[in-house]
């Protein structure tokens, strides 16, 4: 029998390196939600990869989210800590932009641990072509060269197409110790429906203002209901969903002028979700106030914490 292995990934880059994208692929689609709960480590587990040669569970990298506070400064401690705690880490660096100071300064970062694999990942090839894709895979090289970081590997793909998703996937998978799988096959997509679809929002939602409603958003999907005036072959479900805050700000925000950004949290995620329970569905959002929320336990129990 052949081995099996199992263990922890993370994907570093700057931002739209195409770290989420990546993920997405990886996993095959629906799952790579962040607030998945924590179980074996303190980290936000991005998504599971289940091979037939081993699983890769993906974990969030807390605080590469933010690197305008981040490079130019020490990564902060917590950052070391998910590195020296995966077993393989991907750096991603973008094939249609060139190797700037912010990932030089993350590749000197990764040449400080030793004996780790560090792949690099050249992301979006799709959006280049040949000659272009040659050079920036030779200023990878040089890049992780002049560091003194020695790439285990350095792989092109593109999430978009597909290609050499597989491989990746394959690589990594490769560098993970021995050992059975961490979770059970299909864990993380069995959680109920409306938590993944609440998730998929609360995502949608804190696009582009995460740092003005840091903890202050619960999403609560209130029903699902097919449509009953559909045609048998053209179902259609009526999804309506409380979007809580802490404050009338915070409505504002989330609703926007006009209510543009509420319409386009429902437009980025109606796929999603459409992807999920495998119909169309007609996305209701409604935005409330829920005072003090965080520090309510009848409120709380009430969002499901
Ligand atoms: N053409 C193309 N676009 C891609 C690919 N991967 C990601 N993108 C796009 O690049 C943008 C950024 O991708 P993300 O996956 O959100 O990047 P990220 O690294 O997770 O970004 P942060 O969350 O800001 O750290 C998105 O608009 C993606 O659609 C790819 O393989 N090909």
């Amino acid at each position: 029998m052949s081995t099996f292995r199992s263990g922890f990934a993370c994907f570093v880059g700057r931002p739209n390196a195409g770290k989420s994208t990546l993920t997405n692929a990886l996993v095959g689609g629906k799952i790579a939600i962040t607030s998945s709960k924590p179980q074996t480590t303190r980290h936000a587990i991005r998504g599971l990869v289940h091979r037939e040669d081993g699983q890769l569970v993906l974990i969030d990298t807390p605080g590469l989210h933010k690197p305008h506070t981040l490079l130019g400064q020490r990564l902060n401690a917590l950052v070391r800590t998910t590195w020296s705690e995966v077993d393989t880490i991907g750096m991603c660096l973008p094939a249609n932009e060139s190797v700037g100071e912010g990932d030089k300064f993350l590749i000197r970062e990764l040449a400080q641990i030793s004996r780790k694999p560090v792949f690099a990942i050249a992301t979006k090839t799709d959006l280049v072509k040949g000659d272009k894709l040659r050079d920036h895979l030779l200023s990878i090289q040089r890049a992780g060269a002049d560091a003194g970081l020695q790439w285990k590997e350095i792989i092109p793909v593109s999430a978009v197409s597909g290609e050499q998703v597989e491989l990746l996937a394959e690589l990594l998978v490769a560098t993970l110790p021995e050992g059975p799988a961490l979770y059970p096959e299909g864990q993380l997509t069995d959680e109920p429906e409306e938590t993944l679809i609440a998730e998929i929002i609360r995502e949608a939602a804190l696009e582009g203002v995460r740092d003005e409603l840091p903890h202050s958003i619960a999403v609560v999907v209130d029903e699902m209901v097919p449509r009953a005036d559909r045609p048998k072959d053209k179902p259609m479900i009526d999804v309506r969903v409380n979007v809580y805050v802490e404050r009338d700000s915070q409505k504002g925000i989330i609703i926007g002028k006009q209510g543009a950004r509420l319409k386009e949290i429902g437009s980025n995620s109606r796929a999603q979700i459409e992807a999920i329970l495998g119909t169309p569905v007609y996305l209701d959002l409604h935005v409330k106030v829920a005072k003090e929320w965080q520090r309510d336990p009848k409120q709380l129990r009430k969002l499901g914490f």
